[in-house]
């Protein structure tokens, strides 16, 4: 028998479940507890069903230096098959699996895409989606507290308030440590010819800066979708919270999806709980599409070769599946400054450290990964530009997707590239991505990829994992793109200001210099994900290739949505919460409007 309870809560047992809710949301991620708190704003009923468990406020979690470190039982670890691009080598597809989704696992690093990454989903036949459309979702999503005077004046940042948030739940702030060699970066890249925008969060963001953190700027630990949109609402009567469960899949009455199954475990009895409203589907890039094809929404043909009764047949389900592919080049310096990356392994430095962060929240615990970064567009990083864009311009568009790859989802390929040819011509978004500011290595990351991959079902249980295809390099002019990165990190390492501290490349070493032996390099070293899985359950027209419409509901059914960076049709060419949190604040009005 199902009973109300008294209060609302974590519910760790599902006899105490309702037997109905206005809203099911399937994962208590970034953008599934996002919304869950703001639609049970109201006296609605809502439960958020998520398959990982809630953290014990490990150091790992909690502790900026600690990022990326988290216990492995809170991520998904999912192994490509081997592809093609980069000598066959698998990769692995990492996302959070832990109340708080990726953004409790994450690199915390918080910045925000340019102008033209937001107006080319609205050029995409997405009217509602462009800049100026989520920049208020951006503002409020966070509260932003700026950096001390004192912080401010010593690395140049600056920043302005109309563009910010001072009233929503992620805290975004500033670690009171970063290496000096952040600021020669900086300057080298003023003097590389790429500017230093005064505030990347109004949409300039082209250019280099040092970005916020996800990070509460009093207790100096991670901020993030747990504290922001769970720990501060768990006592609502109307909502709650069903953890270590899976939802294996949604149930439908024809094309209403009325709820969904869920069970603890592969070998557990699954049960239901219905959902008189929407089922809303936030389990992320990888597992969405998976969710949606074990219910019969997809590709007819994969859903028939499974026996899966078809509800909506969308070849978009799944499909356009990309990722930031990354690289990092290494290198020396004669003259490091102090302190360093180097001091990090001098043990008494450290243990000072751990002290100066335990007693004071200072220091070089308090700082995630590299918070500084240049996002150049493709004619600053190289004179190739306009003959890399013609090639682009004049290329079958089956480059890029795998093979026997639908027409709709060709033809959103298609509407896609013609958008990147123009707004690369223009000289708006960033191709390639320079994660910088301690020493001569640099993280270079492509974030335009022109490859595209795929994501689909190898069973129809979602306790098994979906069969993963980045798609990496699949397109040759990534490979392009990214020979032109290493050759302008090398022109970097030549400016006066990187020159002070005598840098010396490592890796690729400088005798790498022929084109063939410089894409040997990448193919053997690129890595596929930096765990940005993006764009597979499209917001686009279905005749090109879409999952969702523009208020975000799945093509060929009624009562179901989806929330999460699946519907990103094309990955910002930035790191993704920030966008991830706004999408997610936006939606809101939609669910307004429908109910
Ligand atoms: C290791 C790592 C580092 C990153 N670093 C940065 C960074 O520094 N800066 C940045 O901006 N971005 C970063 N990102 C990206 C960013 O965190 C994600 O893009 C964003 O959080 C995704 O949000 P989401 O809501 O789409 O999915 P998620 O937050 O991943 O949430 C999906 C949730 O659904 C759950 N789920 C999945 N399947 C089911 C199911 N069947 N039943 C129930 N629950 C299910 C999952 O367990 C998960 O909790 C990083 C991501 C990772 C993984």
């Amino acid at each position: 028998t199902h009973h109300a309870l008294p209060h609302a809560q974590v519910i760790g047992r599902d006899v105490q479940l309702l037997s109905s809710y206005e809203y099911v949301i399937v994962g208590a991620g970034t953008a599934g507890l996002t919304v869950a708190d703001r639609l049970s704003e109201d006296p609605l009923k809502v439960l958020v069903i998520e398959t990982g468990d809630l953290d014990h406020g490990e150091d790992e979690i909690l502790i900026p230096r600690y990022a990326l470190g988290a216990p492995r039982k809170y991520f998904y670890d999912i192994p490509s098959v081997p592809m093609p691009g980069l000598n066959n080598r698998s990769e692995l597809l990492s996302v959070g699996r832990i109340v708080g989704g990726s953004s409790a696992v994450n690199g915390m690093f918080m910045p925000r895409g340019a102008k033209s990454d937001y107006d080319l989903w609205r050029d995409l036949g997405n009217p509602g989606w462009g800049w100026r459309d989520l920049l208020p979702y951006f503002i409020k999503s966070e509260t932003f507290t700026p950096p001390p005077a004192s912080l401010a004046s010593k690395f140049n940042i600056t920043w302005d308030m109309r563009y910010h948030g001072t009233k929503g739940p992620v805290k975004s702030s500033y670690p009171p440590f970063l290496y000096p060699a952040v600021n020669v970066f900086l300057n080298a890249i003023r003097q590389f010819g790429s500017h230093v925008p005064y505030e990347h969060a109004s949409g300039d963001a082209l250019g280099a800066y040092w970005a916020p953190n996800t990070l509460d700027p009093v207790t100096r630990t991670r901020s993030y979708a747990r504290t922001a949109h769970y720990d501060t609402i768990k006592s609502r009567v109307n909502f709650h919270l069903l953890y270590n469960t899976t939802v294996t899949k949604i149930t439908f009455n024809g094309k209403t999806a009325t709820g969904v199954m869920y069970a603890s475990g592969p070998k557990a009895r699954s049960k239901s709980v219905s959902a008189s409203r929407e089922v809303i589907l936030a389990a992320g890039a990888p597992h969405t599409p998976q969710l949606l094809q074990i219910s019969g929404v997809g590709p007819r043909k994969l859903l028939e070769s499974f026996n899966i009764p078809v509800i909506s047949d969308l070849p978009g389900v799944g499909a356009n599946f990309h990722d930031h592919p990354y690289l990092f080049t290494a290198g020396t310096v004669a003259h490091d400054l102090n302190p360093s990356p180097s001091n990090t392994s001098n043990a008494t430095w450290m243990a000072e450290q751990l002290d100066l962060y335990r007693t004071k929240r200072d220091g070089v615990y308090t700082t995630s990964l590299g918070n500084t970064a240049a996002f150049l567009p493709l004619n600053e990083i190289t004179l190739l530009s306009t003959s890399i864009v013609n090639s682009l311009k004049s290329q079958d568009p089956v480059k890029a997707p795998p093979a026997e790859t639908d027409s709709t989802v060709l033809a959103g390929w298609k509407a896609q590239r013609d958008l990147i040819v123009k707004y690369t011509l223009e000289g708006k978004i960033a191709a390639g991505e320079f994660i910088g500011g301690s020493g001569a290595g640099m993280g270079l990351v492509l974030l335009k990829p022109l490859s595209r991959g795929s994501l689909t079902i190898k069973s129809t249980s979602a306790f098994d994992d979906p069969i993963v295809d980045f798609g990496t390099l699949r397109n040759p002019l990534d490979l392009d793109i990214l020979t032109e990165m290493i050759k302008a990190w090398r022109r970097m390492l030549l400016t006066p200001a990187m020159q002070s501290m005598g840098p010396a490349a490592t890796s690729p070493a400088d005798n790498v210099t022929s084109t063939a032996d410089i894409q040997a390099y990448i193919r053997a070293n690129l890595a596929a994900s930096l765990w940005h899985p993006t764009g597979s359950a499209p917001m686009l027209k279905k005749e090109l290739g879409g999952v969702v419409d523009t208020r975000l509901l799945v093509y060929g059914t009624r009562g179901l949505s989806i929330v999460d960076a699946s519907i990103l049709p094309i990955c910002p060419s930035t790191h993704i919460t920030s966008t991830v949190y706004a999408v997610a604040e936006k939606v809101l009005i939609f669910f307004v409007f429908r109910s």
